[in-house]
């Protein structure tokens, strides 16, 4: 559905994003990355907004750049992370007139205005003024303009911006049904490792215009299963610990204790292992709960 080869983005003297390549399916992506990383480019790359200075894309089967490249709006949805919402226009008003600015005909429009603004569950506010609406509320109005023309694919850059922890969770569900529902493609721009923990299921981490991680959430899952903390009942001496390298990679070792992702994923040989080896290990911990872990150390300077 998304695909980079080599790709630069610059902002004149400026590269905001370098040797991009990415391979991405339909579904829910989440685009991780600190404030500065280049989230906001990427998308705009993808929109077709910015001209890449180098290598290639392609977005939903379109060259960026390509002179088809413009239709593509109409098969994608954008949600800014900055609302431009007008205060003395109604919901339904602002959802209707937005589908028109993506191509839709007046009345497709009209139609369709109601049905994302019941997607986004705001079909009884609908007739009111936003200037009423809390922060929630404004962020669906947004999330059903970006929805108004049935895309393929929608964009959404921080939509969970501002929220309390019970908007949160409610925009967090609608991203699922966007994509269960509507059987449209998301790419959710967040710095909340937890929102996007919870909705995606392929993950790009970005820092400093540089991709650090990609992959499918299961993937990533899968690693972090066999992450284990070992504790042995004596100190290894240098020959053992020398050879803990053989049960798989080790992450970190502090005072007697090893983080370590398993090469079997069956844990039971790391006590083989160890009584191969003379020494006795007492404690197996799992550790897959520590996806922020794999964040922290993705962003760490080499
Ligand atoms: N219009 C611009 N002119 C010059 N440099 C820019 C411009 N826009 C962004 N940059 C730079 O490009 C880099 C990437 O910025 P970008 O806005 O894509 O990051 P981001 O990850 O979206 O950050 P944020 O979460 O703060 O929006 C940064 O170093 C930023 O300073």
């Amino acid at each position: 559905m998304l695909a980079f080869e080599d790709l630069e983005v610059r902002y004149g003297p400026v590269v905001a994003l370098r040797g991009v390549t990415l391979e991405l399916e339909p579904g829910i992506i989440g685009l991780l990355g600190p404030n500065g990383s280049g989230k906001s480019t990427l998308l705009k790359t993808l929109l077709g907004l910015l001209r890449p200075a180098g290598g290639r894309g392609e977005v939903l089967g379109v060259p960026l750049g390509a002179p088809d490249a413009a239709k593509l709006r109409s098969r994608i949805g954008y949600m800014p992370e900055y609302d431009a919402l007008i205060e003395d226009a109604s919901a339904y008003e602002q959802v209707a007139f937005w589908g028109e600015l993506s191509g839709l005909s007046a009345r497709q429009a009209r139609d369709r205005a109601h049905e994302a603004l019941y997607f986004v569950g705001l079909d009884e506010s609908r007739y009111r003024n936003v200037s009423g609406y809390s922060t929630g509320m404004r962020q669906r109005v947004k999330l059903a303009q970006a929805l108004v023309h049935s895309p393929d694919l929608v964009i959404l850059d921080e939509p969970t911006n501002g929220l309390d922890p019970e908007g949160r969770t409610r925009m967090l569900d609608l991203v699922l049904k966007v994509r269960a529902e509507l059987d449209t493609s998301v790419l959710l721009a967040s710095h909340l490792l937890q929102d996007v923990e919870r909705v995606a299921d392929q993950l790009v981490i970005l820092d400093k215009g540089e991709v650090k991680a990609a992959g499918s959430m299961a993937g990533l899952r899968r690693m972090l299963a066999r992450r284990f903390e070992l504790r042995f009942l004596d100190p290894l001496r240098p020959d053992q610990e020398a050879e803990l390298g053989q049960l798989g990679t080790v992450l970190e070792a502090r005072n007697g204790l090893y983080d370590l992702e398993l090469a079997d994923p069956d844990p039971v040989a790391a006590f083989r292992w160890a009584q191969a080896r003379g020494a006795t290990l007492v404690q197996l911990t799992p550790r897959h709960d520590r996806l922020d872990e794999v964040l922290i150390r993705a962003l760490r300077p080499a």
